[in-house]
């Protein structure tokens, strides 16, 4: 823009056109205030001055109508007695009396008949007259006293005039004649001082009676008429007429225009003496007054603007130098500086606060761009559709994600609406979030549907913009497509229910644990086992669902399962009402990083199979031919003993027993009655022995006891000797009575230092000798405590042979 170095001539003259304006109007105001107080005053001024006037006027007219009643009343104080007798008399006598002439216009005289006797001006009487009619003769006759008639028109002259009566009453004071005084109302000078005072030039004043008949009035050919007979009643004489007295401003019904109306009450006859002055003529001074004011006001007015315009150039040029400096600085012709333009006034200040204004705008104005762009960076970059639609449901922002989801360019989206970027399908699936949004509401909702012909699943976020005064121009949009994962939930929820129809139908308790030891998932099997049902297990404290007791003995298991390690338990917990051994393995949910997710526990029931594995044991510890323990549970048996013996330092015995000769048996009798022989023959070294005591055959016809708590030196041979003699009497098979002998070697333990397989040696040794001693016997190793003895079964064997 070019510049002119002149502030625009319009501010100039609006300026100025401000001043003229407003001095003209405070100039007319102010007249027109002054003139209004003025004329209010002046009006109040001019009643008055028409009140008094008009009093006086009235008062004049009362005095003159006094006048010729007194002057009527003096002439009939002087006729004499004959002329209130006699009608001629009175004529002559009334002619006698001629000065009453400049009075009245005439004077008669009436009969009490009301017939016309005399008259002033018409001696002759030239025609008969009768009014007895008369209101006013009447009144005369009724009262004996003076009246002052209404005006009337005269039948003698024709002439509209007003009558004054007097009564001429005799000695009895009866009326005799009336006298009647006329003032010619056309033609007399009675009003003539009256009209004289009538107020300006077009004013005029004017009397009618209390009924309106106009009695005295400029315009003659009015007189007897009513006043409201040619146009009807203006407001003013209507009040009048009601018995106002004073002034009032009223609108003339004949056309005359606005008018002040003055009326006055005569005391005399109670007609209204009227005055009517027209207002233009009254206040013609005030008028011309206006005048001059608005002239001098349009004077005022344009010196105020001729002033104005002068002062404005004057001050406004700093103010256009700053204008100045301010098109240079946007051309670059100046830089910022230039507007401090030195003067220490307000335009000094104001170029200052423009710098400072300027500054702050351009560091606000860049700071909003880098923000801006931060804004489109972030949104171009996150990995969502994200906009800003307005009111009217058009696109004010999307980001890069637009091009990249739906393949849509976002800047053609910006200013159309969602109808028409994506149908009307799209626009009424989200029609209720977007009008949700523009009520003021946050929106998150998950919808699947085709956009832009792409099934897809979206999680949407609306935040209404809030502007300052609490309405909302528009909403800001985040739209996820989440098509990928709630496959993938679909997926998972496919396998946990798979999961779950394989895990429900295994025997036995599946669940998953999380690091806080609660349950994430349990299978059916806890409603059959522990009557849980397992839906209320995912959140649920494992420690609840199992008791304290079993999660004392789970939770160390369950910590190490934490740290990575599979882990393992037993325990007997109650199933029902049975007591059941549960045996659980908890299988860590290793993540990638090593940490573990959950773990996984499976708990089977072990009862069966423990019992069954119970049973193996003690089978396998049996001997399955006699019953007996055999060679394994004797070896434990025995270091058993040997364990106790040591340690209560109480004395154990090994008794080692061989069948003599039992392969003849087999020989000569089978088989089958070797193998009774040696159920027999268990029974009877059972039967012989303690039940503390331990029976065990060790190999073919290969037996050995164990005694407990032998007391040396003689029970050893004691029992040996009982062995022998249970097995003396002869066994009774299938075949026949036989007789069985067996030999017996007895060890008796040597003390601390001896092992199981010595104290074994020592009893196969014993029993050796036995059987070369001849069968049938027995041989007790009975070595003393203390340190081992060098073995010498001989000596022994001999010991006890000799015994
Ligand atoms: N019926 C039967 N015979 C067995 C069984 N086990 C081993 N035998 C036999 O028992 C016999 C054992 O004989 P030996 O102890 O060697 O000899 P013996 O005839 O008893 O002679 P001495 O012991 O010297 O008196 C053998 O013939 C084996 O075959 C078994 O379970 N049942």
């Amino acid at each position: 823009m070019a510049m002119t170095g002149f502030l625009p001539r319009s501010l100039k003259f609006r300026l100025t056109s401000f001043v003229v304006v407003l001095v003209l109007a405070a100039t007319s105001i102010v007249t027109t205030l002054a003139l209004t107080v003025a004329e209010r005053d002046m009006k109040g001024v001019i009643g008055s001055q028409q009140i008094n006037l008009l009093s006086g006027a009235a008062a004049f007219i009362d005095e003159q109508l006094k006048n010729r009643l007194n002057l009527l009343a003096a002439l009939a104080e002087s006729l004499p007695e004959a002329a209130r007798r006699d009608p001629e008399a009175l004529r002559q006598a009334l002619q006698t009396h001629a000065t009453v002439s400049a009075e009245f216009t005439n004077v008669v005289a009436f009969g009490r008949d009301g017939e016309l006797v005399a008259s002033l001006r018409d001696s002759g009487l030239s025609r008969s007259l009768n009014v007895s009619s008369r209101p006013y003769f009447l009144q005369t006759l009724s009262t004996k006293r003076a009246v002052i008639a209404p005006p009337l028109r005269s039948r003698l002259s024709n002439l509209p005039v007003v009558l004054i009566t007097q009564p001429l009453l005799d000695k009895k004071g009866e009326v005799q004649f009336v006298l009647a005084g006329s003032i010619d109302l056309l033609h007399s000078d009675f009003f003539q001082q009256f009209d004289l005072l009538r107020p300006g030039k077009t004013g005029y004043l004017y009397v009618m009676t209390s009924d309106g008949v106009i009695v005295n009035h400029p315009d003659k050919s009015r007189l007897l008429g009513h006043v409201a007979s040619r146009s009807g009643t203006d407001q003013a004489t209507e009040k009048a007429l009601a018995g106002f007295e004073g002034w009032t401003e009223a609108e003339s019904l004949e056309g005359d225009g606005p008018g002040i109306y003055t009326f006055k009450r005569l005391a005399s006859t109670n007609w209204i003496a009227a005055a009517r002055y027209p207002t233009s003529e009254a206040f013609a001074p005030m008028k011309a007054m206006r005048q001059q004011a608005i002239l001098l006001a349009s004077v005022c007015a344009a010196l105020a603007g001729l002033l104005a315009w002068l002062m404005v150039l004057r001050f406004l040029r700093p103010l256009e130098t700053l204008r100045a400096h301010l098109g240079d600085i946007r051309h670059g012709h100046a830089d910022l500086e230039a507007l401090h333009v030195g003067a220490k006034d307000e335009i000094g200040e104001l170029g200052a606060a423009l710098v400072e204004d300027v500054r702050e705008r351009d560091a606000a104005l860049r700071q909003l761009e880098a923000s801006e762009k931060r804004a489109r960076l972030i949104a171009d970059n996150i990995p969502a559709l994200i906009s800003y639609i307005d009111k009217d449901l058009r696109y004010r922002f999307t980001n890069e994600h637009y091009q990249f989801l739906l393949g849509v360019d976002p800047k053609s989206l910006l200013g159309r609406t969602v109808n028409d970027v994506f149908g009307g399908e799209v626009d009424a699936r989200w029609r209720d979030c977007m009008e949700a949004a523009l009520a003021g509401q946050r929106v998150h909702v998950e919808r699947e549907g085709e956009e832009l012909g792409r099934y897809m699943h979206l999680m949407v976020d609306m935040v209404p913009d809030f502007a300052p005064d609490g309405s909302v121009p528009g909403f800001y949009v985040m739209a996820n497509d989440i098509t990928e994962r709630k496959m993938a939930e679909l997926t998972q929820a496919a396998s946990q229910k798979r999961l779950q129809l394989i895990t429900d139908h295994l025997p036995a308790l599946v669940s998953a644990i999380g690091p806080d030891h609660r349950f994430q998932f349990g299978n059916a099997a806890f409603q059959r086992w522990l009557g849980v049902d397992p839906n209320t297990l995912p959140g649920r404290p494992v420690v609840d669902a199992i008791g304290e007791a079993h999660y004392a003995i789970a939770k160390p298991c369950l910590d190490r399962a934490f740290q990575g390690e599979v882990t393992s338990y037993e325990a007997k917990a109650k199933v029902g009402e049975e007591s059941r051994i549960l045996a659980s393995t908890l299988i860590p949910d290793l993540r990638q990083d090593g940490s573990v997710a959950a773990v996984y526990v499976l708990t089977s029931d072990m009862t069966h199979v423990k019992a069954v594995e119970e049973q193996l044991i003690e089978l396998a510890r049996r001997d399955t031919l006699t019953g007996i323990a055999n060679r394994r549970m004797f070896e434990e048996t025995l270091q058993q003993a040997l364990d106790r013996a040591r340690r209560r330092d109480s004395p154990l015995a090994l008794a080692y027993l061989d069948i003599d000769h039992f392969k003849s048996i087999n020989d000569t009798l089978g088989h089958g009655a070797g193998d009774d022989v040696l159920k027999e023959f268990a029974m009877r070294l059972t039967a012989s022995v303690r039940s503390t005591d331990t029976v065990a055959r060790l190999a073919g016809d290969e037996f050995a006891i164990v005694f407990e708590n032998v007391l040396p030196p003689d029970e050893a041979t004691t029992l040996a000797e009982r062995i022998v003699g249970a097995i003396r009497p002869a066994f009774n098979l299938q075949t026949g009575m036989l007789p069985v002998t067996c030999s017996v070697g007895i060890a008796v333990h040597a003390g601390p230092g001896e092992n199981p397989a010595g104290l074994l040696a020592r009893a196969d040794a014993a029993l050796y000798d036995a059987k070369r001693n001849g069968r049938n016997g027995y041989v007790v190793d009975e070595r003393p405590a203390g340190p081992r003895p060098v073995l010498n079964p001989a000596a022994n064997r001999a010991a006890s042979a000799n015994r």
